[in-house]
Parts: C-alpha cells; sequence; structure tokens
C-alpha cells in the first residue's frame, strides 16, 4: 500500500488552506504542514492552467531547504472565465460582483499541483466545470455576509451553502473545485513514490 511507502518520506504540505488539509488527510497520509509566504504574481499572458502550474510552481520555490527524504506539495487553484482568472476576492464589492458574474453560467476551475523533492519536480493539474443556477443580490449578500468568502477562489466554496444551493451540476472531480483533485494526488504519489 501506499501508506507503507510514505513511512520513508517526509510529506510536507506547504498549504495554509483548511480545505487542502482536510482533503490531504482524507487519502490517509501522513504529512506536516509548513507555511511560508509567497507573492502570487504571475505575467497576465498566461492563461488557464498555466497561471495555476506556474503558481503551484512559485510557492514550491520558497522551500530552498528540502531535506534527502522531504517530499513537498505545493498547490493553487483559479476560477476561469470568460477567458480571465477570478482570485480571491479582497472585498465584500468583489466578491459580488464575481458573484454576479458566474450567476446563471458555467465556469472552469483550475487546479495544479506540484511535487518537489530536493532532485525533481512534477506538476499536475485538473479542470472542472462548474454551473452555477441563478443568484439574486440578496442570496448574494447573504451568502457574502455569513460565509466572508474572502479565502476562496472566485469567491465561493462548492462545500458551502453556496454550493449546496446553488450549484446545478460539475463535470469533473468535486475535490478539483475545492483546492485538490485527490484521484490525481493519490494516482501520481503511488506512481512516483517507490
Ligand atoms: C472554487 C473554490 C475554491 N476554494 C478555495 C481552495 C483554496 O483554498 C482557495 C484558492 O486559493 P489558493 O491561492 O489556491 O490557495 P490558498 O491561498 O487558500 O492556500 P495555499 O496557497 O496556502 O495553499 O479557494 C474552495 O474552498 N472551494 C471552492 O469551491
Amino acid at each position: 500500500m501506499l501508506q507503507d511507502k510514505l513511512k520513508n518520506h517526509n510529506i510536507i504540505l506547504a498549504s495554509q488552506s483548511p480545505r487542502r488539509q482536510e482533503l490531504l488527510r482524507g487519502l490517509d497520509i501522513e504529512f506536516v504542514i509548513e507555511t511560508r509566504l509567497v507573492n502570487e504574481v504571475y505575467n497576465d499572458q498566461l492563461q488557464g492552467t498555466q497561471i495555476t502550474d506556474f503558481l503551484s510552481t512559485l510557492k514550491a520555490k520558497a522551500f530552498t531547504d528540502l531535506a534527502e527524504n522531504d517530499f513537498l506539495i505545493t498547490s493553487d487553484t483559479i476560477v476561469w472565465l470568460d477567458d480571465r482568472a477570478l482570485e480571491k476576492p479582497k472585498t465584500k464589492d468583489e466578491a459580488r460582483k464575481m458573484l454576479r458574474q458566474l450567476s446563471g453560467r458555467k465556469h472552469k476551475v483550475h487546479t495544479s499541483v506540484c511535487f518537489t523533492t530536493i532532485d525533481d519536480q512534477k506538476v499536475i493539474n485538473d479542470t472542472t466545470e462548474v454551473t452555477f443556477g441563478e443568484l439574486n443580490d440578496e442570496e448574494i449578500d447573504y451568502y457574502i455576509d455569513k460565509y466572508q468568502p474572502f479565502d476562496r477562489a472566485g469567491g465561493y466554496g462548492i462545500q458551502d451553502w453556496l454550493g449546496f444551493a446553488k450549484v446545478t451540476s460539475i463535470n469533473g472531480c468535486y475535490y478539483n473545485v475545492m483546492g485538490l483533485p485527490l484521484p490525481k494526488v493519490y494516482g501520481f504519489l503511488r506512481e512516483m513514490i517507490i
């Protein structure tokens, strides 16, 4: 089993996201959490998964002191709509604007995961299509005030009220929307860890 092979490795999840921590725990893998400050800036020529590939790799760059058996996992998620990335909203107005844009439409959620060891680095990504029903202003304000989605890409969490009430369909991995494409991560670890 993967769990036995992983005993020789020190898995580090470099993420402050409570969702990512909870999701990785779901794979029954032992890991430690270590976060470092990263300035998440990218070239605006990048599109879709190019952005998340770049940012997940950038998050790994802060770890210049990996030990022999360290296995670092960094990740990034964006909402992609009308050829633009919706990241985490900084203000209530920004969140409101994002949710109005997402209302009644289909968008993509891209997540990349970067795996780094002392002498190797690989990036995988996954894309899920999410369709929202119509959101009115009362619902949008209720959601923002109660759930404060400022730490969630696109200003929403599929795992909370808005997801329950308004996501009418998804095409692809649910966990990818929450921040980690778990079956892909598990498959990758099984292949890579010997
Ligand atoms: C779309 C969506 C995003 N999210 C979250 C997952 C990520 O935490 C966040 C996207 O921001 P990220 O910049 O990918 O991650 P982060 O800053 O939260 O954490 P870290 O860089 O330390 O790993 O949005 C949800 O929880 N549910 C959703 O439905």
